[in-house]
């Protein structure tokens, strides 16, 4: 249906995925394909230049932490508040949540979106799994999602747009222009994900 690139030739921004822990080049290598000019963040003046973040999967208790070492957790809500396109996958849309149940007892997100996401949601006997998923906004065909010790949105506010359910349980969210999925579209070869977020940042940084 829509394409990520934009058809007059014209840059979706300059893109930065976090690159503490977690599958960053995965993500690059997406980005990268879509024709985005991708940075690694790893410190606030790297954040500074792009206009885009992607949220990588990991463990978000240590992107956490290796945020705030590296003086990048206040800036990075900074430009949240500020408009800032962010995509967060597995590890990523935790650290988008405005709450995190089960988390680590000193662990934080960075906040953004207006939902509640539990940690481990799938339980430790299915760790790990693979679904098909309907995804409306992204047309045919349907979503081959592997979910990795993933989480779920258990409360999803006003303003934020569910995209995909696994068995009812809400594992694709869509809030303006932050989006997060409980799974790794950027494992599977799958990139309307990305192409939407390529989109929002299109479309904020007005190129
Ligand atoms: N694949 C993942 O990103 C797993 C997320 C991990 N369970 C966490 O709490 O951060």
């Amino acid at each position: 249906m829509d394409s990520g690139r934009r058809g007059t030739g014209e840059r979706p921004g300059r893109v930065g995925v976090l690159a503490l822990q977690g599958d960053v080049r995965e993500h690059v290598a997406v980005l990268e394909s879509l024709g985005a000019e991708v940075s690694l963040v790893r410190g606030p003046a790297q954040l500074a230049e792009v206009d885009g973040l992607v949220l990588p999967g990991g463990e978000s208790s240590v992107i956490d932490k290796l945020a705030r070492l590296f003086g990048l957790r206040e800036p990075i809500i900074e430009r949240i508040g500020s408009g800032l396109p962010v995509f967060g996958t597995c590890a990523g849309l935790i650290l988008l949540a405005d709450r995190i149940i089960d988390g680590l007892p000193t662990q934080l997100p960075f906040g953004g979106m207006d939902v509640d996401v539990r940690r481990n949601a799938f339980g430790s006997q299915v760790d790990s799994f693979e679904s098909m998923l309907d995804v409306p906004q992204l047309g045919e065909p349907p979503v081959h999602a592997t979910f990795i010790r993933a989480p779920v949105v258990e409360r999803v506010g006003e303003g934020v747009r569910v995209l995909a359910r696994v068995d009812d349980r809400v594992v694709a969210v869509e809030q303006g222009v932050l989006l997060g999925t409980s799974f790794h579209p950027e494992v599977d070869g799958e990139t309307r994900f990305h192409r939407r977020f390529l989109e929002h940042v299109a479309h904020v940084s007005g190129s």
